[in-house]
């Protein structure tokens, strides 16, 4: 399951959010103006009032037709020029702001390809999704709308309360009142929002992760009619999910309530005052009008805070979630300092005193792999057989450095692997798993990956003749036919030597495979082993293997027994000499049997 740390409760959301920064720097000059042009609509909006004031007080009372008209095309033309600067902001901000949420995106998927194995063991694939997509969405809405307008309406209502206190000091007081309970309220929401935002969030990921398990794994869903427990651990989530939304949702009533239930009060109060003092004289009706309606056009902005901090709060938490991605530590790409240096006399692939236990596991568990000591000479085969669970997948993920060894070196032709940079390593040491995975892509693109930017078509045609591969040029488009989202219009046997035809395309120094002739039937892996026999000759291999015929494909074979090497010979030695290899080699043996039966 992922790791999904509990919301921080000390958090600053303002020092979360300026983490952005880098990200918003490029298009700053953008933002600033379109702030700036938000500013000057909302403040031509507060003209409007004193336009109206001078309208009542002037023409009205004098009862001058030509001074009201004038005085509404003024009007006419406040709205205008604030509906234009409105419509000139989003404008401003629209397209860069899609830039930076496309450059968000791009750097969190650069990041997520370079970050170890060991980081995608442990994350939930729904959960790098969700950060993907919905977060960055809520990032950019973000930047959108609560950041300049949290600018905007603070400097409207500021403005606004001058003009307020201008026109009427003792009136300005009466609709400042409310002023410090909604403070003290909004801190105390944006507390609670935080905590039930980071939870929705959360479970969106899990959410994700549930649909993405069941649409990849929808043949094991149906066949073992699972379909209904899936669908109730799906609906359990949502359940959870809901829940959590109707408690934002129920905050957020509540904070708009007291947001729009505490001015309209107030200006109920100020309107009872200013007519009291009207009728008094003490006050000009114009005045009154124009204070009234200034109070009338501050009610947006304050109404308008609750949700741009609840939009708020949502960004300062997907910055967070965001970040926790980024912030993790990503392969080193350059060679490790202090390795030490490389021995000429020691050639072929070498593990030396290697221990390994994975990073997850539990502190204090022991190691898959103890003290491995083994030598693969230039050009060599080596078989590596032992039961189910010994090691065997885990020793050949350390050669391509997708785990780090917990202590010992690994060698190529004497060179520490950590030594190398990761690009160098890939490139000498080509991989095959028994799990092939191929992409949404050509089949021949798919080979060719495995081959860097030195692919050619005979180098195509090459390895899928020696994974006899040739199936594929009586695909629909040949070696242009698209294999779909993992492959799955091939057979499990098929796409076994698409992945071997990737591994050897590259024809690389080193070879690595685990077991990856288990899909096949047996005249198939006859042809597939004779084949890479030529291939093998000058290539140093480590082979996992389960059955014999792929064991006589090597030169020596090392047995692993929990976790350690336990002999190193020919199959044949081996047979004679270590009961366990012999047992081992006659199970599959009689299996083999069964099978070609
Ligand atoms: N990502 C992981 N995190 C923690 N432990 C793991 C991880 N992957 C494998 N293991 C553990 O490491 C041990 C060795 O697993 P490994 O896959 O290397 O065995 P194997 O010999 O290849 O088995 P098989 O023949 O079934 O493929 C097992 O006990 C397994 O539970």
């Amino acid at each position: 399951m992922a790791t999904t740390p509990a919301p921080a409760q000390d958090r600053s959301v303002v020092r979360t959010l300026l983490r952005l920064w880098p990200y918003v720097r490029p298009v700053r000059a953008r933002l600033f103006t379109a702030a700036f042009v938000a500013i000057l609509a909302s403040c031509v909006g507060l003209v409007i009032p004193l336009v109206l004031k001078w309208m009542v007080d002037g023409p009205v009372a004098d009862r001058d037709p030509a001074g009201v008209w004038l005085g509404a095309l003024f009007l006419l033309l406040l709205g205008f020029a604030e509906a234009l600067l409105f419509g000139l902001r989003r404008w401003l901000v629209a397209r860069p702001l899609s830039r930076v949420e496309a450059s968000m995106r791009a750097a969190l998927y650069r990041h997520l390809q370079r970050l170890p194995v060991s980081f995608h063991d442990r994350w939930a694939s729904g959960q790098l999704l969700s950060r993907g997509t919905t977060d960055l969405m809520l990032l950019r809405m973000f930047l959108a709308f609560p950041l300049t307008f949290l600018l905007v309406n603070g400097v409207t209502i500021l403005v606004g309360v001058i003009i307020m206190v201008l026109q009427d000091w003792t009136l300005g007081l009466v609709v400042l009142g409310p002023a410090v309970p909604l403070l003290v309220t909004c801190v105390i929401f944006e507390k609670r929002y935080a905590t039930a935002a980071r939870r929705a969030q959360d479970q969106v990921g899990d959410l994700t992760t549930v649909v993405e398990e069941s649409v990849l794994g929808i043949r094991i869903v149906k066949g073992f009619g699972r379909h209904r427990s899936q669908a109730r651990a799906f609906r359990e989530l949502s359940r959870k999910l809901r829940g959590t939304e109707l408690r934002k949702a129920r905050l957020l009533a509540t904070i708009w309530g007291v947001i729009v239930t505490l001015p309209e009060v107030a200006i109920g109060a100020a309107l009872v005052v200013g007519v009291v003092q009207v009728a008094d004289g003490e006050l000009s009706a114009g005045t009154l009008v124009a204070f009234l309606s200034t109070a009338l056009a501050l009610r947006w902005p304050v109404e308008s805070i609750g949700f741009l901090l609840a939009m708020t709060q949502e960004a300062a938490t997907a910055t967070e979630r965001y970040f926790e991605v980024m912030d993790e530590r990503a392969e080193e790409t350059d060679p490790a300092p202090g390795a030490v240096p490389p021995d000429p006399e020691d050639r072929g692939l070498r593990f030396h005193d290697v221990t390994f236990r994975y990073p997850d596991a539990p502190p204090g568990s022991p190691p898959v792999l103890h003290h491995i000591d083994l030598h693969i000479r230039p050009g060599e085969s080596m078989a590596l057989v032992g039961t189910t669970g010994s090691g065997k997948t885990t020793l050949t993920a350390l050669v391509p450095r997708l785990y780090e060894v917990t202590s010992g070196r690994i060698t190529l032709d004497g060179v520490d692997i950590t030594a190398l940079p990761r690009q160098a390593l890939r490139a000498k040491v080509a991989v095959a798993f028994e799990e092939p995975t191929l992409f949404s892509a050509a089949v021949g693109d798919n080979v060719l990956m495995g081959a860097g930017d030195t692919a050619d078509p005979a180098a195509l045609e090459r390895a899928l003749a020696v994974a006899q591969a040739d199936f594929v040029h009586a695909l629909p488009q040949g070696t242009d036919t698209q294999v779909g989202e993992q492959g799955l219009s091939l057979s499990g046997g098929q796409r076994q030597r698409i992945a071997l035809a990737r591994a050897v395309v590259g024809q690389p120094e080193f070879l690595v495979l685990d077991d990856p002739l288990s899909a096949l039937d047996v005249h198939t892996e006859a042809a597939v082993e004779a084949a890479l026999r030529q291939v093998l000759a000058g290539t140093t291999a480590l082979i996992v293997a389960h059955r014999p015929s792929t064991v006589l494909l090597a030169d020596r074979v090392a047995l692993l027994s929990g976790g350690r090497i336990a002999a190193v010979g020919t199959h044949h030695e081996l047979l004679r000499t270590h009961a366990e290899y012999a047992h081992l080699m006659s199970g599959a043996e009689s299996e083999r049997q069964e099978e070609v039966r």
